[in-house]
């Protein structure tokens, strides 16, 4: 096959996929790009030089108004492609696998690009991301790292819209984006020499101490008897029934996360007043979790919980970024900054990332497990580290709040939004039916345990003055700028 086809083919392909996101369209551009023998792929990168005089001597492809016209047949491609040197059709092919969630057979085409042209750092940053995925953690922050070091003034600059995957952010930013993620993957290794290195591209002045990243969040012996400021975990906390009933409700498959939307990202939580008399299964669970940590904290004048839940795809995740738990509601509308007289986190799963919780310079790290319940005072800075493995993570939080709800409720949309008022059963919320009441239970005797602890939980760092910006939708906050945590009171009115 001639190269001229080569790109024609590849334009075209690219050309389906901008066109619309339907599945018919990725596999029709599948078909083109299959059709190019792998041995014709053409070279680029450091050999680009044939590729760059051949997309010269074509005519702009901007100027041919991509959109204007649909393709009606695949081979029909001379209006609509698009002559990019750096379009390499493997790259394409693994994105249009990508797309539809094929991540084995993206696998292939992506090594075939890597093979021409091994530092192609987009490709690295995609291979990166693709290994990630399949939990294959160090070879991940290998290619992350690779990438971060290539030249980023030979960065391909692609029509790459077609994928929400990675967007033309993600390659504009592949040096950014490279690092970030190498430090953030090199910290759960334990490289935290290389990191060192790698964050002087960034303007940093702490990291979470390499000791908390090391530390095994295991159970300690410190019983806690009675009130205490400090954070407690109790396992094996909720009755069987409660906590088969809660699994029910917040189950992967279950009706709550695609009824509430959970996968658009937004921030959405429910207020339950304190009440006497239960009337559902909320009722009941919330006034449990309440009497048993009465005997650790004061919530005496808790006038209401805010829950809500998370549930993280494997257990390859990139954690949760370093926060404070507020009421959004009043963040919002009252420029006011508030926060639960305590927090709490109650794993459904023994799987993915452990909780990390910070005051003043002590840092708390806490495993997940079934049936474990986590709580801290409401005023300190958390998150959630990054993983690996397999399983997914589930938790369900608390926030013990003395304010009552004034406003809150429907956010954008009608959808429910901060303190939302639990919705009435309806079409859209089938999930609410499976909060009728179960058999009550008193509250067990349980023994708290004050979870392991370092001293210093953040590292000074001193040669991190580089000018390459954090990558604003993956900072974790775990590498931040400043005198010391007053970074993140600072930013307190960005929600959680
Ligand atoms: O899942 C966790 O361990 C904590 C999550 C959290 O802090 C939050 O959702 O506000
Ligand atoms: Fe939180």
């Amino acid at each position: 096959m001639e190269l001229e086809e080569v790109f024609e083919r590849t334009g075209a392909a690219v050309y389906c996929l901008q066109s619309d996101d339907s599945s018919d369209s990725i596999n029709q551009a599948i078909d083109i790009l299959l059709e190019i023998p792998p041995t014709h792929v053409p070279e680029t990168g450091e050999n680009c030089d044939k590729n760059y005089a051949y997309a010269e001597s074509l005519p702009d492809p901007s100027s041919k108004k991509l959109s204007s016209k649909k393709r009606k047949s695949p081979t029909n491609t001379t209006t609509s492609s698009t002559a990019d040197p750096f379009l390499h059709p493997s790259i394409v092919l693994s994105y249009a696998y990508l797309s539809l969630h094929l991540l084995q057979p993206s696998v292939t085409p992506l090594s075939l690009s890597l093979n021409s042209w091994p530092s192609n750092p987009s490709s690295l940053l995609l291979h990166a991301s693709n290994l990630r995925s399949i939990s294959s953690l160090l070879p991940s922050f290998l290619a992350y790292k690779k990438a971060s070091q290539t030249s980023t003034s030979l960065l391909p600059l692609p029509q790459l819209e077609f994928v929400d995957l990675i967007s033309v952010e993600d390659v504009i930013n592949v040096r950014s984006k490279s690092t970030y993620m190498a430090c953030l993957l090199g910290s759960l290794l334990g490289r935290h020499e290389e990191v060192e290195e790698m964050l002087k591209g960034f303007k940093v002045d702490f990291r979470i101490a390499p000791e908390l990243w090391r530390l095994k969040a295991e159970e300690t012996n410190v019983i806690v008897e009675g009130s205490t400021k400090n954070p407690i975990e109790i396992r094996d906390f909720l009755p069987q029934n409660y906590f088969s009933r809660l699994r029910d409700i917040f189950n992967p498959d279950a009706a709550f996360w695609e009824e509430t939307d959970y996968s658009s990202g937004r921030y959405y939580s429910y207020y339950i007043p304190v009440k006497d008399k239960s009337d559902n299964f909320f009722d009941q669970l919330l006034k449990y979790m309440h009497s048993s940590l009465g005997k650790y904290y004061d919530l005496q004048n808790v006038k209401g919980y805010e829950i809500w839940a998370h549930t993280r795809m494997g257990g390859n995740s990139l954690g949760h970024w370093l926060h404070y738990d507020t009421d959004e509601w009043g963040v919002d509308n009252r420029k006011i900054v508030r926060h639960p007289k305590v927090s709490a986190v109650f794993y459904l799963e023994g799987e993915g990332g452990e909780t990390v919780v910070f005051d003043e310079g002590r840092g708390w790290k806490v495993g997940t497990e079934a049936n474990k319940f986590f709580a801290f005072e409401g005023d300190k800075l958390h998150g959630v580290l990054p993983c690996g493995g397999e399983g997914r993570r589930t938790t369900f939080m608390v926030g013990f709040w003395e304010v009552e709800k004034e406003g809150g409720g429907r956010g954008k949309g009608g959808k429910d939004g901060p303190w939302s008022d639990l919705p009435r059963a309806g079409r859209r919320s089938n999930w609410i039916r499976e909060i009728e009441e179960v058999e009550e239970e008193e509250v067990r005797e349980v023994v708290a345990k004050e979870p392991k602890s370092v001293e210093e939980a953040f590292e000074k760092l001193e040669d991190c003055k580089g000018d390459v910006e954090i990558p604003k939708d993956i900072d974790q906050r775990f590498f931040f700028p400043g005198e010391g945590l007053e970074y993140f009171q600072k930013n307190l009115f960005e929600a959680d």
